[in-house]
């Protein structure tokens, strides 16, 4: 038997980075009984190591909690975790898709913040019931009246009752948990004997079942033994399991309109299980797909090379294996003069990117060389026909070539005022477009037209700095514009380093060169000859710097010191070897690759 709708609750919590959604989370998972305390690791939803690390949600978890309330009844809770980074944006607002309601938890000390807002924004464009929480009242800095009002006049909801709670000593939880049930609205009671309709609001690989599906049912049941379609990808399979998370793992026989959980249909891989894509019962389909599915697909491109060649077969399982579990990943062999055989991969953006470099050397043990990010360029050649271009490696002779067009974006950033300034600068230095410049109490909020390009290197970082980590930013694509693109080579002692080359826009490529040289100098260790660096168009150089010759043996200043400590030395540079790649005879250690190509504005 399923549900009663009336009964279920679906909910998300959306907060600014480190406000607490995660303690709070725990809590309540542990409030209903979901876990003992020793049952319950730091954090749950956040499973992946590396996600707790970095302190952030990549893949959207969910859990149903079982909650008897004051009223006596009991409800289904179904917490859906979302990932907090515009990276992800398309997910999160898959997942919020799936509730009728949210948290809005705010640390009470620092007030909202930049995420503060573009969560809830997301939250309130999909019409979801929005439950101020206040957090860590427990702290002596907590002034939970002063955020009230900031929540009522920087967001405009409501903040009168606002729940004022610390997720760490357990303080209103019990309030948390009653607001869910009385202040959120229960899922549309949807007809289960209808056709079914179903969002699939999740998915990921699992070795033993395949790939599982969290699904969110609209209309009708789906149950066990079924043969289901998924819609957008055209693909139908046969349902093996269908069960809820508690957060342990149960299989259900079926799940009603308005209920979350999960399926596994013995999918191979989470690509043919896209997020936001409709399933429905392969024999009486609904009618209609669920607006808005559109697979998210990668924007940024990058080589990635082991760096021992003997490494290439790891690599390739590796990447195999992680595309099984990313749908949103992407790649393809390749090989590189300089680097030998390697990948060219896409990602949805730059933290997808070093998230995915990450798990392959730390989870698969491959020690790697990322080579330039790039996004997808359109090239319309003499002859009429059009490529898409994914490497700069691959730049057509230019006499062939009738235009080249990049990708823009419209990007909406929301900094509070006096770090304006700054985040002006760094939108024009990127060859921006400003749209408008509103003010929202002390924030002011623009939205500019930037190529992809200037945004896809280190934006991210700049714009944390130029704001203190106050900044929130979000993009969507707009269109791609033909431009005046040339590609830009780097000479590391006369010869091409492959790997650096890449596409600029012609009035900035002078400076990007001398950039690109300047930082080259710091990061190629000196070696016993001079070395000539040089950034060229074709075969014009248009900068060039020289790292001169070392003059002292590294082990020079151990003279007299005891042996132990020169041995240590030299193993420290053998192992510093390993990292680094042999370009004639020139040897350019890994950090240069990435490093190189963060720029500097000021
Ligand atoms: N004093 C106090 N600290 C809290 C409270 N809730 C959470 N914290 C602490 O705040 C920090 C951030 O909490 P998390 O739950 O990881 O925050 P989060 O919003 O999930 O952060 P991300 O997962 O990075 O998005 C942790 O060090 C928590 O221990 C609270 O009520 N009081």
């Amino acid at each position: 038997m399923s549900t009663d709708p009336s009964l279920i609750r679906n909910f998300s919590i959306v907060a600014h980075i480190d406000h607490g959604k995660s303690t709070l989370a725990d809590r309540l998972i542990q409030h209903t009984g979901g876990l003992t305390n020793r049952e319950m690791k730091e954090q749950v939803l956040d499973n992946m190591e590396l996600e707790r690390e970095r302190g952030i949600t990549i893949k959207a978890q969910t859990v149903r909690l079982s909650y008897t309330a004051k009223d006596g009844q009991t409800y289904a809770l179904n917490l859906i975790d979302t990932p907090g980074h515009v990276d992800f944006a398309y997910e999160v607002s898959r997942s919020l898709y799936a509730c009728e309601g949210a948290l809005l938890v705010v640390d009470a000390a620092q007030g909202v913040e930049a995420q503060t807002l573009a969560n809830v924004y997301a939250a309130i464009d999909v019409d979801l019931e929005i439950v101020p929480v206040l957090n860590k009242i427990d702290l002596p800095a907590a002034e939970p009246d002063r955020v009230k009002a900031q929540i009522e006049d920087v967001i405009g909801i409501d903040a009168s009752d606002a729940i004022e709670i610390s997720a760490k000593t357990g303080l209103g939880i019990e309030d948390v948990l009653e607001a869910v049930v009385t202040r959120l609205p229960a899922p549309k009671a949807g007809d289960p004997t209808a056709p079914l309709k179903a969002l699939l609001v999740d998915s990921w690989y699992d070795p033993y079942l395949g790939v599982i599906c969290l699904v969110r049912i609209i209309e009708g049941t789906l149950k066990k033994g079924m043969r289901v379609r998924l819609m957008g990808a055209e693909a139908s399979y046969g349902v093996d399991g269908v069960g809820v998370f508690t957060p342990a793992k149960e299989n259900r026989d079926a799940l009603g309109p308005g209920e979350i959980g999960f399926l596994n249909a013995s999918i191979k891989q989470v690509r043919d299980a896209r997020v936001g894509d409709t399933i429905t019962e392969e024999k009486r389909p609904t009618d209609s797909m669920l607006p808005g599915f559109e697979p998210a697909v990668p924007v940024v491109f990058c080589g990635l090379f082991p760096v021992d060649a003997a490494d290439f077969e790891d690599l390739r399982d590796a990447v195999e294996r992680l595309a099984l579990n990313d749908a949103s990943f992407s790649y393809e062999m390749e090989t590189s003069a300089a680097l030998g055989f390697g990948f060219r991969c896409g990602f949805l953006g730059l933290l997808h990117l070093e998230v995915i470099r990450e798990r392959l050397e730390r989870e698969y043990n491959v020690d790697l060389i990322t080579t330039a990010p790039s996004v997808v360029y359109k090239i319309k050649m003499t002859d009429g026909s059009e490529i898409d271009m994914h490497n700069p490696a691959d730049m057509p002779d230019p006499v062939k070539i009738d235009s080249i067009s990049e990708p823009w974006i419209k990007a909406t950033i929301l900094v509070p005022d006096e770090y304006l300034g700054g985040v002006l600068k760094l939108c024009q230095d990127r060859r921006g477009i400003q749209l408008e410049l509103t003010y929202a109490g002390s924030r002011a909020m623009l939205v500019y037209e930037l190529p992809l390009n200037e945004v896809v290197f280190d934006f991210y970082d700049r714009l944390k700095s130029v704001s203190k980590g106050y900044a929130s930013f979000d993009y969507q694509f707009i269109e791609h514009r033909e431009e005046d693109l040339v590609k830009m080579s780097i000479l590391v002692n006369e010869e091409p380093v492959d790997a650096l080359s890449m596409i600029v826009h012609r009035s900035r490529a002078d400076m990007r060169g001398r950039a690109m040289c300047e930082k080259l100098k710091e990061l190629i260790p000196r070696h016993m000859f001079k070395i000539p660096i040089q950034a060229a168009i074709g075969g014009r150089v248009i900068a060039r710097e020289t790292l001169s010759a070392m003059r002292k043996d590294v082990t020079a200043k151990c003279y007299g010191g005891d042996a132990t400590r020169k041995r240590k030395l030299l193993d420290k540079q053998k192992a510093g070897k390993k990292k680094m790649r042999q370009y004639g005879n020139v040897e350019i250690p890994q950090e240069a690759f990435i490093a190189a190509l963060k720029m500097d504005d000021d």
